[in-house]
């Protein structure tokens, strides 16, 4: 598991803006901060691909230089998920994509609620790299539920999922579900509360960059 804030960088300066109850009335600002923690975590998940290299004619000479070799899908979970997809798609500009529409339905008691998918679509996944986006890691239950419907587009070389913020209920909850899958976080948070919300968190992803739901 990556965790980017771990060591003081300027991406604790986006977390703390993103968390910040009065610079989160700014919908522009929140939905730009996704953007930029996507765009450093696709940066980190950058060193673990594979690369071809190759010679570049500059206008003085030959460099020697690498390229991306491994075809990417990005897949991400509407509605919160869309900034924090863009920043992924700024750094992997070439990737394929995959969307899915997925939400917390009606809850089938206080411990339980069941996780509504009404729409997905997907390329072919067979030997790619998917990268499963979503800001908010709680349970863990979209996720875990995305990625099992999107193993019916064949079977990924391997999976990454990229959370801006994790609980530890919801970390566990992937590590014995999703073992093949590696992590990559903004921050882990303390828990989750009686809502399933993460606290401290910021509240809810979705309302915060788009406005509230009916
Ligand atoms: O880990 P989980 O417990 O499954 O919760 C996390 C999910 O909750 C949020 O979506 P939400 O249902 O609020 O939809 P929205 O993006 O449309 O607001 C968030 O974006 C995740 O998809
Ligand atoms: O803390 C949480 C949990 C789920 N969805 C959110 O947007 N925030
Ligand atoms: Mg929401």
């Amino acid at each position: 598991m990556f965790i980017l804030c771990q060591k003081p960088s300027i991406a604790d300066h986006f977390l703390a803006e993103l968390r910040d109850v009065n610079i989160q009335r700014d919908r522009l600002r929140f939905r730009r901060n996704l953007e930029r923690v996507g765009e450093l975590l696709a940066y980190e998940i950058s060193k673990t691909l594979s690369y071809r290299s190759e010679k570049v004619q500059t206008p003085l000479g030959t460099a020697p230089s690498v390229r991306l070799r491994q075809p990417l899908v990005l897949a991400t979970i509407l509605r919160a998920s869309l900034p924090f997809h863009q920043g992924f798609l700024s750094m992997f500009d070439q990737a394929e994509n995959a969307f899915i529409g997925a939400y917390r339905g009606i809850h089938l008691n206080d411990d339980e609620f069941e996780i509504e998918m009404d729409y997905i679509t997907s390329p072919n996944l067979h030997g790619k790299t998917l990268i499963i986006m979503d800001p908010m890691l709680a349970t863990g239950r979209s996720i875990e539920k995305v990625y099992h419907a999107l193993l019916r587009f064949g079977i990924p070389a391997q999976t990454h999922i990229a959370s801006v913020i994790a609980s530890p209920e919801g970390v566990e909850y992937l590590r014995t579900r999703m073992p093949e899958c590696r992590l990559w976080l903004g921050a882990l948070d303390e828990h989750l509360n009686e809502h399933f919300y993460i606290v401290p968190g910021l509240g809810d992803a979705g309302d915060l960059a788009f406005g509230p739901k009916e």
